[in-house]
């Protein structure tokens, strides 16, 4: 497959998957969801590769999300929101080896879900962390409500759902949500010591240590899946679309005539 949305290397036994749209702060349409899904399952099958990093271009952002540009009441793409994206979120799992989120930047929206499913996440203390779905007519009520809850805990997930704020890279650090937090010019060195200790152990060992893990929230998958059909019913609302408008149109959304 010919990339046009990410970049992906290997070296020494990492490959790195970078979300190359930085003009877009590395949102994700169909086709970069399409690409990561077959540079992952390239990774888990390659046998010298033991560990995957997933990041995102330039300095601003690790991911943003789905692509709002490319959103008018679904992404145009494949599966049942036109973006399949819970097959990317199922390779991140799925996949052997341990992935580790190099966050750069924002990770908002969907990018924050992919922090939360990888193995591991490493940021820089530029990062910023936070969800925006019920600010612009989205939400990913799978694993990125469910899974979010086991790794923060109950009240700092729903906080974060229902408020929408940012939160830096220490808070992110304070409530789990990253493994550790460097100065920016240290981020590639940081990743790389994680991934070499990585590299040194038994990749069957850790391979049955990362099945292991997600055993006991395998149903959160379901969840998800259900989850995407009715978002599919969601995204065809006016109040869906006035979110995404809005961001759009750079203005605050008005959802109060939808109240139920
Ligand atoms: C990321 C921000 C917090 C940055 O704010 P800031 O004020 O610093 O900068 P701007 O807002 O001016 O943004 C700069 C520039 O980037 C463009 N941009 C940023 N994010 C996106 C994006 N996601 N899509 C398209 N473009 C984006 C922005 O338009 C600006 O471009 P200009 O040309 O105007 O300069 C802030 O930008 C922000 O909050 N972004 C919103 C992100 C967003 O809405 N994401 C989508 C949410 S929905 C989603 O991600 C999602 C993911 C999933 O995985 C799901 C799975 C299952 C179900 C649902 C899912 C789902 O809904």
């Amino acid at each position: 497959m010919e990339y046009q949305d990410i970049l992906y290397t290997k070296v020494d036994g990492v490959a790195t998957i970078t979300i190359n749209r930085p003009q877009r702060y590395n949102a994700f349409r169909a086709q970069t969801c399409e690409e990561m899904i077959h540079a992952f399952k390239d990774a888990d099958f390659d046998r010298s590769i033991g560990v995957v990093v997933l990041t995102g271009a330039g300095d601003k952002a690790f991911c943003t999300g789905g692509d709002q540009s490319t959103h008018e009441g679904g992404y145009g793409g494949r599966g049942a929101i036109g973006l399949p994206i819970e097959e990317v979120q199922s390779v991140i799992r799925d996949i052997a080896k341990p992935v580790i989120a190099r966050v750069n930047g924002y990770a908002i929206g969907g990018g924050n879900v992919l922090v939360t499913l990888c193995d591991l996440a490493i940021a820089s203390e530029t990062a910023q962390f936070g969800q925006v779905g019920p600010k612009v007519g989205s939400v990913d009520p799978g694993f990125g409500t469910a899974l979010l809850a086991r790794v923060v805990g109950e009240k700092k997930a729903r906080e974060i759902w229902y408020l929408c704020r940012r939160y830096t890279a220490q808070e992110a650090l304070a409530m789990g949500l990253v493994n550790a937090v460097v100065p920016p010019e240290r981020l590639d060195e940081e990743v790389r010591r994680w991934c070499d200790e990585i590299l040194e152990k038994s990749p069957t060992a850790i391979a049955l240590a990362k099945k292991s893990f997600n055993v006991d929230t395998e149903m959160i998958r379901g969840m998800g899946a259900l989850a995407m059909q009715a978002l599919r019913l969601y995204y065809e609302t006016p109040e869906s679309a006035e979110g995404v408008r809005a961001f759009q149109e750079k203005r605050k959304p008005d959802f109060r005539k939808y109240v139920k």
